[in-house]
C-alpha cells in the first residue's frame, strides 16, 4: 500500500477503536458472571475473537486463538476451571510464544493440561480440572512476573473460582504491572474480592456479580496519533475522543513520553487534544524505560529516529516475544531509512539516526499489526509503502480509513 502527504498542517478528529486490553478482561468477566454487558466493544480482531470464541466453547472441542496473545492465555485459564475438554490452538508465530509459566500454574491449580508439539507452547490439549480437596486453604501459587504480564491476568481472573481463592506470589521483575494493576481493577468492578500488594495478590473465592462496563478507547492506538503530530508540519493538532483522564491503561504513558518530541496533551470532557509545541531543549541522550508499557516501544522508537532525538530504550525484554521479534523488526526496517537501534549497554537500546530520509522505501511488517501503524507516520515524512497492511486489524481495523480522512492519500494496488 502506497501512502503519501499532500502537505500541510495535519488537524481534525480521528476515531480510536476500543481498549482490547479492557474489553478482552471484560469479555472474560462477563463470562465467569454469566451476565452483564460489555459496551463499547471494537472491531478489534482480537476482541471479535475473544467474543466468538467464548461463546462458541461449549459447544466446540477446537479453538484457534489464532495470534492473539490475551485470547490464548486467558481462554486458558477460563478453559481450564470451566472443565472443559479439548484443543487450545494458534498460529504458527503463537506456537512460539511461551505459556509454560501459566500452564504450570493451572496444573499446580488442578487443571490437566498437555502440549501437544513442544513443551511450554502452544498447541494445547485441555482436560478438565480436579479442585484439590483442601478448600479451606488457597492455592498458593509462585509465578515469574518478567516473561508476560498476561499469565498473571489470566490466573488472577479465575482466582474467585478456585477453592479457598488464590494467592499468587510474583517472582522476578515483574513487566508490563499497569496490565496486573488493570486486571485487578475490572475485577473489583465485577464483584471480586481481591488486593495487590506490590508482589503478592489475593483472591478470595467467590462469585462475580454481573456487571455493565463501557470500555475506554485505546491508548496504545492513540499513540499513532501522537507520532503523526510529531512528524507532521508545524501548525499540526488532532483531536482523539474517548480517552480519560483516569484510565485503567498503562499506556497513558504515551502522554508524558510524547512531551520530549514536541506533542502538548490537553484533556477535554470527552477525550484528549493535541497540538505540536516547538521543540524544547533536551538533554543530548534522553532515557525512557518500556517495562510498563511495552507496546509504546515501537512508537517511540519510530519518532525518534526520525526526528533524531536519540534515545536510550530500556524494559525491551518482553519485544522479542510478541506478535514478532520486535526489536529485530525494528533493527531492519529503521536501517532503511538511515535510522537505527544499537544495544549500547546490556538491555539499553539507542534509537537514533544519520541522515534519516523517506523516498519510497517499503515497510516489511511481520505479521504485526504494531509494526505497520509506528512505520506509517513516516509517510509526512515523504512517500513510503507499507506491506500488508491488513495486519491492523488486530487492534485498530480502522487505522487507514482514518488516516485517509485526515488527508493522507492512500492507494492500496500498490
Ligand atoms: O494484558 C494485556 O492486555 C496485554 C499485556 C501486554 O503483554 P505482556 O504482559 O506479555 O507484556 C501487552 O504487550 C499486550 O499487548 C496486552
Ligand atoms: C503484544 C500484543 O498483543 P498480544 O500479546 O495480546 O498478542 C500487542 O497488541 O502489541
Amino acid at each position: 500500500m502506497h501512502l503519501s502527504w499532500p502537505g500541510g498542517p495535519l488537524h481534525g478528529t480521528a476515531q480510536l477503536p476500543a481498549s482490547k486490553s479492557e474489553a478482552n478482561r471484560a469479555l472474560i468477566l462477563q463470562a465467569l458472571a454469566g451476565g452483564g454487558t460489555v459496551g463499547n466493544l471494537s472491531d478489534a480482531h482480537d476482541t471479535q475473537l475473544m467474543r466468538r470464541l467464548l461463546a462458541a466453547a461449549p459447544g466446540t472441542d477446537v479453538l484457534d486463538a489464532e495470534d492473539a496473545g490475551t485470547v490464548m492465555r486467558f481462554l486458558t485459564a477460563y478453559l481450564a476451571v470451566t472443565n472443559w475438554h479439548g484443543r487450545l490452538v494458534g498460529t504458527a508465530r503463537m506456537q512460539q510464544r511461551p505459556i509454560g509459566v501459566l500452564v504450570e500454574a493451572l496444573r499446580q491449580a488442578g487443571a490437566g493440561i498437555k502440549y501437544l508439539n513442544n513443551e511450554g507452547y502452544p498447541p494445547l490439549e485441555l482436560a478438565g480440572f480436579t479442585a484439590s480437596k483442601e478448600t479451606e486453604a488457597p492455592t498458593e501459587l509462585a509465578v515469574r512476573g518478567d516473561i508476560s504480564s498476561q499469565y498473571i491476568s489470566a490466573l488472577l481472573m479465575v482466582g474467585p473460582r478456585l477453592p479457598g481463592g488464590l494467592r499468587l506470589r510474583l517472582t522476578g521483575h515483574v513487566g508490563s504491572r499497569p496490565y496486573i494493576n488493570m486486571t485487578v481493577a475490572l475485577m473489583q468492578l465485577f464483584g471480586a474480592d481481591c488486593s495487590a500488594e506490590d508482589a503478592t495478590l489475593t483472591v478470595r473465592p467467590g462469585h462475580y456479580q454481573p456487571t455493565d462496563y463501557t470500555v475506554e478507547s485505546d491508548w496504545s492506538a492513540a499513540s499513532y496519533w501522537y507520532s503523526l503530530v510529531a512528524l507532521a508540519p508545524a501548525g499540526s493538532e488532532i483531536t482523539l475522543s474517548g480517552l480519560r483522564r483516569e484510565s485503567l491503561q498503562g499506556d497513558q504513558a504515551i502522554v508524558e513520553m510524547m512531551t520530549h518530541f514536541g506533542v502538548e496533551t490537553t484533556f477535554r470532557p470527552d477525550g484528549i487534544h493535541l497540538k505540536q509545541q516547538p521543540p524544547a531543549p533536551q538533554a543530548e541522550v534522553l532515557t525512557l524505560d518500556f517495562t510498563d508499557c511495552p507496546d509504546l516501544a515501537q512508537t517511540v522508537a519510530v519518532v525518534a529516529a526520525a526526528l533524531n532525538r536519540p534515545v536510550d530504550m530500556t524494559g525491551l525484554e518482553s519485544l522479542r516475544i510478541k506478535e514478532t521479534d520486535r526489536i529485530a523488526a525494528l533493527q531492519a526496517e529503521l536501517a532503511k531509512f538511515g535510522g537505527d537501534l544499537r544495544e549500547v549497554s546490556a538491555g539499553c537500546f539507542r534509537a537514533e539516526s544519520v541522515g534519516f530520509a523517506v523516498n519510497n522505501q517499503s515497510v516489511a511488517t511481520y505479521h504485526d499489526h504494531r509494526m505497520a501503524m509506528a512505520f506509517a507516520p513516516l509517510a509526512l515524512r515523504g512517500p513510503l509503502n507499507i506491506e500488508s497492511p491488513t495486519v491492523v486489524k488486530k487492534s485498530y481495523p480502522q487505522f487507514w480509513n482514518e488516516l485517509a480522512k485526515s488527508g493522507f492519500v492512500i492507494n492500496e494496488a500498490d
